[in-house]
């Protein structure tokens, strides 16, 4: 299972010392979470982040876009480095059109659906998409309890997956520590974004437990 260490729970005052902590301790994603605090009643980060820390890391950008406009954002952020950019199927009306546009802009793209949001709204793009998020957790914070309900999705997902021989990868974010990423895994995920576990104690101590725990159920 990949992990993802989200940067909204890093020290912002020491942001690229966090960030080499985390490429050092072995992550494979570097997931950074942008809220324009319409979308998401909290406002976190923008595109200066995301070009300041470009030169910092060889770890690819996981850019969860939580703002009304998405479709705005792709270009400056394949220009300041993104990989993956991830937009909310809450926010648009037209989602193929988006990922058309991600992909043109020579990134991966990846669709996030909230809690309450059902696979059917994107079952029509499943097969152009690099991902698909699962929030785990409403979205706008860190640091919130994982909600269990969503791991039927996950498992859903995972069987589509599977009939379809998609290729995307399944990605959850929201209240992932050592015990809810063998869940997420069971089910069927292949990316944890896990912030606030990651960042509240020592980030590579924190991401050895999240890998001991996520392989603990595959043997
Ligand atoms: O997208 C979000 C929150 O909206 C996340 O990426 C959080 O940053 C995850 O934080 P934790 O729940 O792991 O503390
Ligand atoms: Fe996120």
């Amino acid at each position: 299972m990949k992990i993802a260490p989200s940067i909204l729970s890093a020290n912002f005052a020491d942001l690229g010392r966090d960030v080499k902590q985390v490429e050092e301790a072995g992550a494979d994603y570097l997931h950074i979470d942008i809220m324009d605090g319409h979308f998401v009643p909290n406002l976190s980060f923008g595109l200066p982040i995301v070009q300041a820390l470009r030169p910092v890391t060889r770890l690819p950008f996981d850019c969860h876009l939580m703002v009304t406009d998405p479709s705005t954002y792709i270009q400056p952020l394949s220009k300041a480095g993104a990989t993956v950019i991830g937009f909310h199927a809450e926010a648009t009306a037209h989602s193929y059109r988006i990922v058309q546009q991600i992909k043109q802009a020579g990134c991966q793209a990846e669709i996030v659906l909230n809690p309450g949001t059902s696979l059917a709204t994107v079952e029509e793009i499943l097969p152009l998409v690099d991902a698909v998020l699962l929030m785990t957790v409403n979205p706008g914070f860190g640091g919130q309890k994982f909600l269990p309900s969503v791991l039927k999705k996950i498992r859903r997902l995972a069987e589509i997956k599977q009939q379809q021989h998609y290729n995307f990868e399944i990605e959850v974010d929201g209240g992932i520590n050592d015990q809810t990423i063998s869940y997420c895994r069971q089910a069927g995920a292949t990316v944890a974004v896990a912030g606030s576990f990651v960042f509240t104690a020592d980030p590579a101590k924190q991401i050895q437990l999240l890998r001991q725990a996520a392989e603990a159920e595959q043997l």
